[in-house]
């Protein structure tokens, strides 16, 4: 059983490309855990499948008992990420990553889940700014919030808390060694 690989840094630093490459090139390897919700099912999602639907009493009583990697609130409604749906993941015989911030990584550090960490690097803040602003998807008000916790994270990094750091510069250079720390094990 492999142990889940968490992978973490700052908004922009490309984690979602690397992440979209490594899925195109092993289709069938990894498996996605499975969140919780206290919204309503949208037509055609399964229960189980697309979300664990649960209701607010049951939502608050699993936070209380300890249920949650993480949770938030969006709109009225939970969502959150159980260790039992990471757990099942691994169990299926599925390789497991979590795409997470810095609160969610010390969140999987409290749990039993003996994961891996794996942090994504900007080559420079100003490339972060240039890549957010590229990706045409920020307003100036979400770029500078986005800009702000970078700092937080990478200081995070610096304390040895993940075990490889990854700096993508060349986008290429960079997948192969998240590839290598993702296979290793
Ligand atoms: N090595 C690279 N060189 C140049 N641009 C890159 C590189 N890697 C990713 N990018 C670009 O940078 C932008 C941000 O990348 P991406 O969306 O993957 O970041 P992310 O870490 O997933 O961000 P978020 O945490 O906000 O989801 C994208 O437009 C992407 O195409």
């Amino acid at each position: 059983m492999s142990r889940p690989v968490v992978i973490s840094g700052p908004s922009g630093t490309g984690k979602s490309t690397m992440l979209k490459k490594l899925f195109d090139e092993f289709p069938t390897t990894f498996g996605f855990s499975v969140s919780s919700t206290t919204r309503r099912p949208r037509e055609g999602e399964v229960n189980g499948t697309h979300y664990n639907f649960v209701t607010v009493e049951q939502f608050q009583q699993m936070i209380q008992d300890g249920k949650f990697i993480e949770w938030a609130q969006f709109s009225g409604n939970y969502y959150g990420t159980t260790v039992a749906s990471v757990k099942e993941v691994t169990n299926a015989g599925k390789r497991c990553i979590l795409d997470i911030d810095m609160q969610g990584v010390q969140a999987v550090k409290k749990t039993d889940l003996n994961a891996r960490f794996l942090f994504v690097a900007p080559p420079s803040i100003e490339s972060l700014r240039e890549r957010l602003t590229g990706r045409g998807t920020e307003t100036p008000e979400s770029l500078e919030k986005r800009l702000s916790a970078v700092t937080a994270e990478m200081e995070y990094a610096e304390t040895g808390a993940h075990d490889k750091v990854v700096v993508n510069d060349v986008l290429e250079d960079a997948y192969q060694q998240m590839k290598e720390f993702i296979f290793a094990e």
